[in-house]
């Protein structure tokens, strides 16, 4: 048993007890398992025999134990970890809950996790930042299918230390054969998934055996408890420590012009005053002048803190660029694989534009349809279009800017990512980079001779996009044709894109699937951007529903090169023109996603133009258009 007795410390030594606690390194570790498993017991009995419960947490415990405890009169260590109370009627416990804890060797940060197959994202999310997980295994029940699922998830999110708990040896009469044969069946398994070592210890969380010391109940035994084990283990800080230097830097800070400095937070290795660096992605190279923290200037610094570097020349470097060891940089890449946890009710849509975050850089992503889904159970792969809610796939990604990275399996910072949803801003996934496709390397950018600037200044004009956006039938071919006319009697260069000369030809392999229009659009803005490099005024006329896709064509372009044109007809009113007749046959069930009926449409927020179709004629809305644009060419030129 521990003795550590924090309160008596804190009392005669404030000072002291602060003192023990910052010079402690930390353990960050999962327990993965379900209610059933006794895992809610084990984590209360570490906090309770650690004794950093504090005062009326355990006040509050002892009378939540007496009143819905499952203890009779003893103390029920899981209603310390189920801590809400909607969990506890269930049952279960939902989401990640972090939980505090030291003894005199270390201070723990635990995450626990549910052990419930639709929670893998809470576990892949509760399991990035771990250096270990407990496995929980009831001795009754032996290896199990969840077992097996939270193996794969921590070694997917790579920890690296595994402890094998076997639980309820109590229930089993602590016979030693039961344990042996559990080990013996979980080794043949991890060492299919690549798991390459793990410590099993017998124990019992409800009788405390083998948790803080040793049990007289299992004398066969002669390995640490679980707790000693948890105050020994290595840490990942340790390790990131030996690593390569990379800090990804935070902010540039220049207060005058006489200091430029780079702050971020060390992800690996450790910087000395003097030492070559290499600032990725441009590969420039200089050298450490200074180490600057907030208590003055350093001779050296290592991973986890967070510092100023000051280089000895003028090198460009700016946020979300790494500064690295200048004769060991990381990778850059454009293209990679990755493994993606899909973490959003709604599915990836491969083509879509989402903002990829690796560390301090921010770009614009997109993923193709995955290579393979894992199954979590069998861990088996299967094909797929797509990626679903706790979906496992390795799939592609093609960022829109070169990024910094290192293979996840490395244990960089620099190998994961999390993909953002540009609309809701919500995360959608975590990924883990496995490698680049080095033939992105072999593709360099044909630099013209004769520039965009030259093919505009040629034609006499300043190249736009024009783009409308709208229902069905409200008005986008009408308007745009009449815009297109009067350009061309101005003497302006012009090309309308519209449905009818790009969903025959090239596109005609699309349809009206979510994927089919992101994909639609995406080529539509590749060849608008195209055409707009050789001067022309472009115009497009797609129904372009989703917001994502508008903005990632406004970000293919020059700032203020893109006009967005929303043509705002009500779905009442268009569906009353039906110039076509495809809103009667979407009504009908005939045509099936049918944009306002049965797919959905994002109206732009701010688009550059509004055109209300029942307020204005086409007429009138294609000279306001010609005016704003005419307006724009004698202010820019
Ligand atoms: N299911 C479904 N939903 C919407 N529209 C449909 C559908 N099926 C066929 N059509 C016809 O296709 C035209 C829209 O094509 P777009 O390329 O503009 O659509 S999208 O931007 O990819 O959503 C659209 O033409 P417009 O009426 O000119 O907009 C329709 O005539
Ligand atoms: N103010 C208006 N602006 C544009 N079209 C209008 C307007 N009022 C009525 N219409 C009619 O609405 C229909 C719009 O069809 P269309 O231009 O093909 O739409 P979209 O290209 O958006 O599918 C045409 O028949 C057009 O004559």
């Amino acid at each position: 048993m521990t003795a550590y007795q924090p309160d008596a410390l804190i009392a005669a030594d404030i000072d002291a007890y602060l003192a023990t606690h910052a010079a402690k390194s930390m353990l960050r570790f999962i327990t993965c398992g379900s209610v059933d498993d006794g895992k809610s017991t084990l984590i209360g009995r570490l906090l309770y025999d650690s004794k950093t419960i504090f005062e009326d947490q355990l006040s509050q415990l002892e009378a939540d134990s007496r009143r819905v405890g499952t203890q009779g009169a003893n103390i029920d260590f899981a209603l310390l970890v189920d801590g809400l109370a909607a969990e506890r009627e269930q049952g279960i416990t939902i989401d990640v809950a972090y939980r505090f804890f030291a003894t005199e060797k270390r201070k723990f940060i635990v995450a626990d996790t549910p052990g419930h197959e639709q929670y893998t994202r809470n576990m892949v999310t509760g399991a990035s930042t771990a250096d270990l997980a407990v496995i929980l295994i009831d001795a009754r029940k032996g290896v199990l299918t969840q077992t097996r699922r939270h193996s794969y998830l921590a070694h997917l999110v790579g920890i690296k230390e595994i402890v094998l708990a076997v639980n309820k040896m109590d229930l089993v009469g602590h016979d030693q054969s039961v344990f042996d044969a559990i080990v013996a069946d979980y080794a043949a398994f991890a060492k299919t998934i690549g798991i390459e070592r793990f410590t099993a210890i017998p124990l019992s969380g409800l009788t405390g055996a083998n948790v803080t010391t040793p049990s007289p109940d299992i004398p066969w035994y002669d390995g640490p408890a679980l707790l000693p084990r948890l105050e020994t283990v290595a840490i990942d800080g340790d390790r990131a420590a030996a690593a390569s230097f990379r800090m990804p830097v935070q902010w540039v800070n220049r207060p005058d012009l006489d200091f430029r400095g780079f702050a971020g937070l060390i992800a690996s290795g450790r910087a000395s005053v003097g030492d070559r660096v290499r600032i990725a992605p441009s590969g420039k190279t200089t050298s450490i002048a200074r180490i600057v923290t907030y208590d003055g200037d350093r001779q050296e610094a290592i991973a986890g803190e967070a510092v100023t570097l000051v280089l000895a020349e003028e090198v460009d470097c700016s946020r979300g660029d790494v500064i690295a060891a200048a004769e060991n940089p990381p990778e850059i890449a454009d293209q990679f694989v990755a493994r993606i946890v899909w973490m959003a009710d709604a599915p990836l849509v491969p083509g879509r534009s989402y903002s990829l975050k690796l560390g301090t850089q921010l770009v614009g992503a997109t993923v193709q349809p995955p290579r393979h889904v894992v199954d979590v159970n069998s861990q088996e792969e299967r094909p797929a279009d797509t990626l679903a809610l706790n979906d496992i796939g390795l799939a592609e990604v093609y960022a829109d800017r070169p990024i910094v990275f290192e293979p996840y399996a490395q244990g960089s910072a620099l190998g994961g990512f999390i993909l953002i949803d540009r609309a809701t801003n919500a995360t959608v996934a975590a990924g883990m980079i496995d490698h680049a496709l080095r033939r992105a390397q072999n593709v360099h950018w044909q630099s013209a001779v004769i520039t965009r600037e030259a093919h505009a200044r040629q034609k006499g004009q300043v190249p736009r996009v024009l783009w409308f956006t709208g229902l069905s039938g409200s008005g986008k071919s009408t308007i745009a044709n009449m815009v297109e006319q009067k350009l061309h009697a101005m003497g302006r260069h012009s090309f309308l894109l519209d449905g009818d000369n790009i969903r025959h030809g090239l596109n005609r392999d699309l349809d009206f699937s979510e994927a089919g229009r992101v994909e639609n659009i995406r080529r539509v803005g590749e060849v608008a951007k195209l055409m707009a490099d050789a001067g022309l005024i472009v115009l497009t006329a797609f129904i372009s529903p989703f917001k994502a896709e508008r903005d990632m064509v406004r970000a293919l372009l020059p700032e203020g090169e893109f006009v967005e044109i929303f043509i705002d007809t009500p779905l009442a009113v268009a569906e009353d023109r039906d110039v076509k007749g495809l809103y009667a046959k979407a009504r009908s069930g005939e045509i099936a996603e049918f944009t306002g009926i049965s797919s959905p449409y994002e109206a732009p927020e701010r688009p550059e133009i509004r055109i209300d179709t029942t307020k204005e004629t086409a007429e009138q809305a294609a000279s306001r258009i010609v005016e704003h644009v005419l307006g724009i060419w004698s202010y820019d030129l």
